[in-house]
């Protein structure tokens, strides 16, 4: 089923245990399609744990998840869904167009339209001029980025993606926050990314704010600072931690 009515993705009561614990608690929330959607929280408030379970690689989840239309999953998605995990996956004795070409054949991209394809990506993520380099001798942050192009191949209609700028510098970051601009508004992709870092959340057009397992609030960077009445979305998720810490407080 492909109905673009419905969200990206669609949670209801949705629940994690992990090693025991519940690590994420009866989430509500939707991402709605053709979005740049940030999802912000510290350290270890689930943001992976959330996107694994919207990429179908986590287990023990519970309640509901839909994800374009499908169940969350579910293998009809396997080709609609690209998914960037925090810890780079490449192979370090090929080369970046290796690890590119690689990676098209398993996902089915024709060998006619394979280079194509591979030297696209290379150029959205910025490593054209390392596209013959061993994937071994290049930087962690270049590296990072050959993870970022393998989840771009096939032009998924999800991207998921765990911290994708963290530890690069301002001029890639911002290069790559216009890619994602760009890939949601020429081909109506739906991204949904995590970060910690609070200044990316105005580089998003909605925000799910997560603390301790739980989503906070939901909006555009405006509505979550016109709702708590503060300048930045900082001091907004400052604001709403305190009200909820008081909610809780009996
Ligand atoms: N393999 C695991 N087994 C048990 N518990 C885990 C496992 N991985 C993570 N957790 C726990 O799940 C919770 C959420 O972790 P998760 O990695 O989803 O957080 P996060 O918000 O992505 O953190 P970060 O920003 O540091 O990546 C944490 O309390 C963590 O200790």
């Amino acid at each position: 089923m492909n109905d673009t009515s419905r969200p990206a993705v669609l949670a209801h009561r949705l629940g994690v245990v992990r090693g025991g614990a519940p690590v994420l608690k009866e989430l509500e929330f939707s991402v709605p399609r053709g979005t740049v959607t940030g999802l912000l929280g510290p350290s270890g408030c689930g943001k992976t744990t959330l996107m694994r379970a919207v990429v179908g690689a986590q287990a023990r989840v519970t309640g509901r998840l839909e994800v374009l239309g499908e169940r969350a999953g579910s293998a009809a998605l396997r080709h609609r869904l690209g998914y960037l995990t925090q810890a780079p996956s490449v192979y370090l004795d090929l080369t970046t167009t290796q690890n590119l070409d690689y990676w098209a054949a398993v996902l089915g991209v024709g060998r006619a339209d394979r280079s194509e394809h591979v030297r696209s990506v290379l150029a959205d993520v910025d490593l054209t001029e390392h596209a013959g380099a061993l994937a071994g001798r290049l930087s962690s942050g270049q590296r990072a980025r050959v993870s970022l192009a393998v989840a771009l191949l096939g032009a998924p209609e999800l991207l998921v993606l765990d911290e994708p700028t963290v530890g690069l510098d301002p001029v890639l970051r911002r290069s790559l926050w216009d890619l994602f601009h760009r890939l949601a508004a020429e081909r109506g992709a739906t991204l949904l990314i995590s970060s910690h870092v609070m200044d990316e959340a105005d580089r998003c057009d909605r925000l799910m704010l997560m603390r301790e397992g739980r989503v906070l609030a939901e909006g555009t960077p405006g509505e979550l600072r016109a709702r708590t009445g503060t300048d930045s979305v900082e001091h907004a998720f400052l604001h709403l931690v305190e009200a909820d810490r008081r909610a809780r407080t009996p």
